[in-house]
């Protein structure tokens, strides 16, 4: 099968990430994506963010009704922080018979040339690239790659940081989480 990988930390996953990941379903030839749960990113600090398997429920939550679409807990069991080659190479080990492309949108693509191994992570793997308003430039090789494909889709205006945010301020968020992430959330009075 061709798997879309999207990995990221999802505190909390939002409807953007859903929005990309059946986009992706909808419109390339993955058959299936999988939503890495990521304990820690290398640029990013443990401040605010949830446990992985409360980061994880959420993404549960919020997929159950897509059969394409997967949580993954893959890298739960691998290294901190999580560096994308090293899950890579463990999933093409594990699952041989499998194809495995990368999605992220254009914030990561930005900084992509800091990511560890980056050129054989290139050389293997097709990259989706999903527009996202952010500070910063596409550096030049990048944008003309032949396996970095962007993704012709309406940009969404939307962050796990802003959605923190708001909570803490007491703003009501619900439209932006899909409702079965918003009532855990909720319920378990995250990021107040
Ligand atoms: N609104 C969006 N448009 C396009 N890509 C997005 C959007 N939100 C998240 N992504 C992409 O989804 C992946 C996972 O993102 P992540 O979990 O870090 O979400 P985030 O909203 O950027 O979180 P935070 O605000 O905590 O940094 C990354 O590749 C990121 O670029
Ligand atoms: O491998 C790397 O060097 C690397 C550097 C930065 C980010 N990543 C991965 O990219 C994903 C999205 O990162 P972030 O910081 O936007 O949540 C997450 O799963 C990280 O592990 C990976």
């Amino acid at each position: 099968m061709k798997i879309g990988l999207y990995f990221g930390t999802f505190n909390p996953i939002h409807v953007g990430h859903l929005t990309i990941a059946n986009h992706l379903a909808e419109h390339s030839d993955m058959d299936q994506v999988w939503f890495v749960v990521t304990p820690l990113s290398p640029f990013k600090k443990k401040s605010s963010l949830l446990d992985n398997h409360q980061r994880l429920e959420m993404v549960y939550r919020a997929t159950k009704e897509y059969p394409n679409l997967r949580p993954s807990d893959i890298e739960f069991n691998l290294p901190e922080p999580n560096y994308t080659i090293n899950t890579l190479t463990y999933l093409i080990e594990k699952f041989s018979e499998h194809q495995f492309a990368l999605i992220m949108g254009e914030d990561n693509l930005k900084s992509f040339h800091k990511w560890k191994n980056y050129e054989l992570i290139l050389e293997n793997h097709n990259i989706y690239v999903y527009p996202r308003i952010s500070k910063g430039k596409v550096e030049s090789r990048f944008s003309s790659h032949p396996k970095i494909i962007k993704v012709d889709a309406p940009i969404m205006q939307l962050s796990s940081t802003f959605i923190r945010n708001e909570i803490k301020a007491g703003r009501n968020i619900r439209p932006m989480l899909p409702e079965h992430v918003w009532g855990y959330l909720d319920e378990m009075n995250f990021y107040k």
